[in-house]
């Protein structure tokens, strides 16, 4: 597969465009008809239009025909009237053309964006469906422009070009037929470049597809760049990098108004062909045509009449060469569109319910897993987890930075699948349990706690849709979100991106009361007190205390006043569970657990040379 060059914006960050191919050569047709099931309910209406636009269109070809009567008729009759009459005639052509136009446009516009609405709730409903190892791996500015620029370009290409090319197709082939008919011999003068022309459009096609597929991904590394300088502002004004980050965005302008003036010197390229040799076959036979009829072998309101079909013709002509680029463009937007329609959501199924009695809580058996966009060779991040905590219990996760905690977590929720062994929980292989169900059992907090665009009190309830009023309080006291009463409109207050700015330590509450609101029956805790001062940590351990007593917990954390929390301690060394007791054990018996704890550096390396 060949690849594109665009500009990857994030190192770090495998970008889709370099591992999405533009094809040797690929037809616009193909994509294009993909778009069909949105179009389907809005057929009978674009069908319409387009059949309206193109009796408007053909009217435009009887205006030579009033012409020719005018000048072989009254004007060489030398008849006042009759010139009146025609003059008239034309201009109630040009009247009812105007208006056949304008009915097109009001027959379109609100289907089409029914149309665009309809691609856009389905790209976002399959975005939040899509499993988390997709978005891990798609540069968010990539799926904004999906969602944005090339659905855009899309309803342009079903509202314009997609019609004209129909229109002035027939509006040519009509305007030919009458050429020929008026004189067959200038009429095939006429038609002699459009061999040529299919030959250039045809080579045109696959050099514009290309550009255009380099522009709109390179418009998707831009839209990145824009939304990590605006969601890392501080970072950037903290470290004084607005220059570098200026630089790096205009060296992404720079490459895209060079993609941007490839596409724009292919296109005056084409116009100039498909301008200069229908000119030049016009100007043949404009001079055939007036020797003809000084000949006598041709009247002049015939070539009058000749003359004005062909002009007619121009801009159907003329037109297609940014017909065809915009119809290639959006060609490109469809293809984007459905690379990410195409990826595949989460396994919806469900295995078979094996309920083991005696096996209650939270258990890991063999569990091994590597990141899907990990190399073939790496060592797998989680090797050999075998782990149980008993129903009730409270686990806390302790290791060094790097060493799984995060990715084991994860996999409780399956916000990744395990690639060997199972968890269950109370006996139930979580993948035997639809994914509502499994989350609704099993509850969340990061460590990097989100908050949504909405009130204090929408945000809790993200973790128990139908909980009450009573209970966010109750989550709220759990987590010693004390604050939220002095906010302006108390739970009601507008929080998150688009509200009022909250301390790391007050977001990092919320996000705790989220996870303890709809009591659930397992807590995943990833290290979710890490931003509170002591005091406020000790409180919130002794109301978590309480609701650690109802659920089965797993809690990473990496200070003691959090592993005491738990009843056990499960060490994570390297991806592995080296060591499970209770802090005190751990403490005795395991130096690099003391060295976690304590900051000893002696003890590990002392327990490195025994192993
Ligand atoms: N999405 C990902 N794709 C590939 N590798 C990943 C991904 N996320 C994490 N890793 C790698 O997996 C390993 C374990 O990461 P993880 O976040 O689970 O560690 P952790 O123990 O939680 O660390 P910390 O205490 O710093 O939060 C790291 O080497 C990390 O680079």
């Amino acid at each position: 597969m060949a690849t594109t060059d665009a500009t990857t914006t994030d190192p770090g960050r495998i970008d889709e465009t370099d591992q999405l191919a533009v094809p040797v050569r690929q037809s616009a047709v193909q994509p294009l008809l993909r778009l069909w099931p949105y179009v389907r309910p809005v057929r009978a209406r674009w069908a319409g239009a387009a059949a309206v636009a193109v009796v408007a269109s053909c009217l435009g070809l009887l205006f030579p025909l009033v012409l020719k009567w005018i000048v072989d008729g009254p004007v060489t009759d030398r008849d006042p009237g009759g010139v009146w009459l025609g003059a008239g005639v034309l201009l109630a052509l040009g009247i009812v053309e105007a208006l056949l136009f304008g009915l097109r446009r009001w027959l379109i516009a609100r289907p089409l964006a029914s149309v665009e609405a309809a691609m856009r709730a389905d790209l976002y409903r399959h975005l939040q469906r899509l499993p988390v190892s997709f978005h891990d791996r798609w540069a968010s500015g990539q799926l904004l422009s999906r969602g944005t620029t090339d659905l855009m370009v899309v309803r342009m290409f079903l509202a314009f070009p997609l019609t004209f090319l129909i229109v002035n197709g027939v509006t040519i082939a009509a305007g030919l037929a009458l050429l020929v008919a008026q004189d067959w011999g200038l009429g095939l003068v006429l038609l002699a470049p459009a061999v040529p022309l299919i030959a250039v459009c045809y080579r045109f096609e696959h050099g514009y597809a290309q550009a255009s597929r380099r522009a709109q991904d390179q418009v998707g590394d831009l839209t990145t760049v824009v939304e990590e300088s605006v969601l890392g502002i501080r970072i950037i004004k903290g470290f004084g990098r607005h220059r570098s980050q200026a630089r790096a965005f205009h060296e992404l302008s720079r490459t895209l108004r060079g993609t941007e003036l490839t596409k724009a010197r292919l296109l005056a390229g084409i116009l100039a062909v498909i301008t200069l040799l229908p000119e030049a076959a016009l100007g043949a036979a404009l001079v055939i045509g007036t020797v003809q009829v000084a000949d006598g072998t041709l009247s002049a309101g015939t070539l009058v009449a000749f003359l004005s079909t062909a002009l007619a013709l121009r801009w159907p002509i003329e037109s297609i060469g940014f017909l065809l680029a915009m119809s290639q463009e959006a060609a490109t937007a469809t293809r984007r569109y459905f690379e990410v329609m195409d990826a595949e959501e989460e396994d919806p199924r469900v295995g078979r319910a094996a309920v083991e009695p005696g096996e209650g809580g939270l258990r890991f058996d063999g569990v091994e897993f590597r990141y899907p966009d990990a190399a073939e060779d790496s060592e797998p991040t989680l090797r050999r987890i075998d782990l149980h905590i008993r129903s009730g219990e409270t686990m806390a996760l302790v290791g060094a930075t790097g060493s799984g905690k995060t990715t084991l977590t994860a996999l409780v929720p399956r916000l990744y699948d395990v690639t060997a062994g199972r968890i269950t929980l109370d006996g139930r292989d979580i993948t035997s349990l639809p994914r509502e169900e499994l989350r609704t059992l099993v509850s969340m907090a990061f460590e990097e706690p989100t908050l949504f665009s909405a009130s204090v009190a929408e945000n809790v309830l993200m973790g128990a849709e139908s909980g009450t009023p009573e209970q966010v309080e109750r989550a709220l006291g759990v987590a010693q979100a004390d604050f939220v009463q002095r906010l302006p409109h108390g739970v009601d207050t507008e929080v998150g991106e688009q509200g009022l700015s909250l301390s790391g330590g007050q977001r990092q509450r919320l996000a705790l009361a989220r996870s303890v609101v709809g009591a659930p029956r397992f807590l995943i805790l990833d290290d979710p007190l890490s931003a509170l001062d002591v005091h406020t940590e000790a409180a919130v351990e002794a109301a978590l205390r309480r609701v650690l007593a109802d659920s089965t917990a797993l809690v990473v954390a990496h200070r003691p006043s959090t592993v005491l929390l738990a009843d056990r301690v499960a060490l994570l060394s390297k991806g592995r569970i080296t060591a499970v007791g209770t802090h005190h054990e751990l403490l005795r018996t395991s130096a690099e657990y003391r060295h976690l704890m304590s900051g000893d550096p002696a003890g590990e390396t002392r327990e490195a040379a025994q192993a």
